[in-house]
């Protein structure tokens, strides 16, 4: 299924916070009619009220996909919106962390077409990555319908068990946030050696962007892109002394930052 029968369909959208705008925002570039797409939030913002989509209007008999992208703590109270989609043509497409597909068949009925997936926020500038997981009833066509709207916010990946997810989530999901932290802790290491806090920050922005476009446009491995930059007993070197001690450096705090956010994402199923 393309844009153009998703066009002539319709796609409802429940929840579009930060990841369904960014979503949006991907499909509208890329021509999906804005009159097709029909939201439901009960906070819509100024940016989704200016797209010339339907905010909190009549929805659509059998949309061609129903997108969930609301918190998983408010997916109670909202599934029940749009409960009646459940058992015609209309694919399930959840970004929701926690959610499993059970819970869909459960809402919707057993045999609806359910694709989950997980996002992340570089996709508002359409650097995302997305992997997806069908249920039994998904049809190879529904992946490929999947893929096409999630590729509008980045690269998609697709897994081969729904457990994968909870991983998933911990490393590309919450990863973002660890690199936004890991920019800050950066900066506010160039101040403490004496810089201006911006000059700081424009260094540490530019480098974790420039290393991350090297890393994956590059041929060589990270661990070879490493080892170029490292003099031998010179600077470098002897920052990874630090960052690479086996005890407290980055690889054991990292191991137990992403089985946190695994663990977190594996209790958020209920
Ligand atoms: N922000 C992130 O980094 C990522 C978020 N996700 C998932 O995406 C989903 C949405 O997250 P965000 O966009 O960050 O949250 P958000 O809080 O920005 O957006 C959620 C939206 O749902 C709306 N909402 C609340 N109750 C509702 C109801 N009863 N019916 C319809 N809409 C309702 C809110 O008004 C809000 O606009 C979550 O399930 C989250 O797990 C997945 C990957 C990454
Ligand atoms: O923090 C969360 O629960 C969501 C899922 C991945 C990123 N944000």
């Amino acid at each position: 299924m393309g844009f153009e029968d998703i066009s002539r369909r319709g796609l409802v959208m429940l929840g579009c916070g930060k990841m369904g705008s960014a979503m949006l925002e991907g499909w509208l570039k890329r021509g999906l009619d804005p009159a097709a797409v029909h939201v439901i939030d009960p906070h819509p913002s100024d940016w989704l009220r200016a797209q010339g989509v339907s905010v909190n209007a009549a929805l659509p008999d059998a949309p061609a996909v129903l997108m969930i992208a609301v918190k998983p703590q408010m997916m109670q109270a909202a599934l029940p919106q749009v409960a009646g989609f459940g058992g015609g043509g209309t694919l399930v497409l959840s970004v929701a962390a926690g959610t499993p597909i059970a819970a869909y068949e459960a809402a919707f009925g057993a045999g609806t077409r359910v694709v989950r997936s997980m996002p992340n926020t570089p996709a508002a500038v359409g650097k995302g990555i997305t992997a997806i997981i069908g249920n039994g009833a998904a049809t190879a066509a529904d992946l490929d319908t999947a893929e096409s709207l999630l590729s509008a916010i980045g690269q998609v990946v697709r897994l081969e068990t729904e457990d994968q997810i909870d991983a998933v989530t911990g490393v590309s999901g919450s990863g973002p946030a660890y690199i936004f932290y890991m920019i800050d802790a950066l900066a506010a290491a160039g101040e403490a050696e004496g810089l201006p806090p911006a000059l700081a920050m424009q260094l540490a922005k530019a480098t974790v962007a420039g290393a991350g476009a090297l890393a994956e446009q590059a041929g060589e491995t990270p661990e070879q892109l490493r080892i170029n930059v490292t003099s031998p007993n010179g600077t470098t070197q002897a920052g990874l002394g630090v960052l690479m001690d086996a005890g407290t450096g980055l690889m054991p705090l990292m191991r137990a930052t992403v089985a946190a956010a695994t663990r977190r994402s594996r209790e958020l199923r209920g």
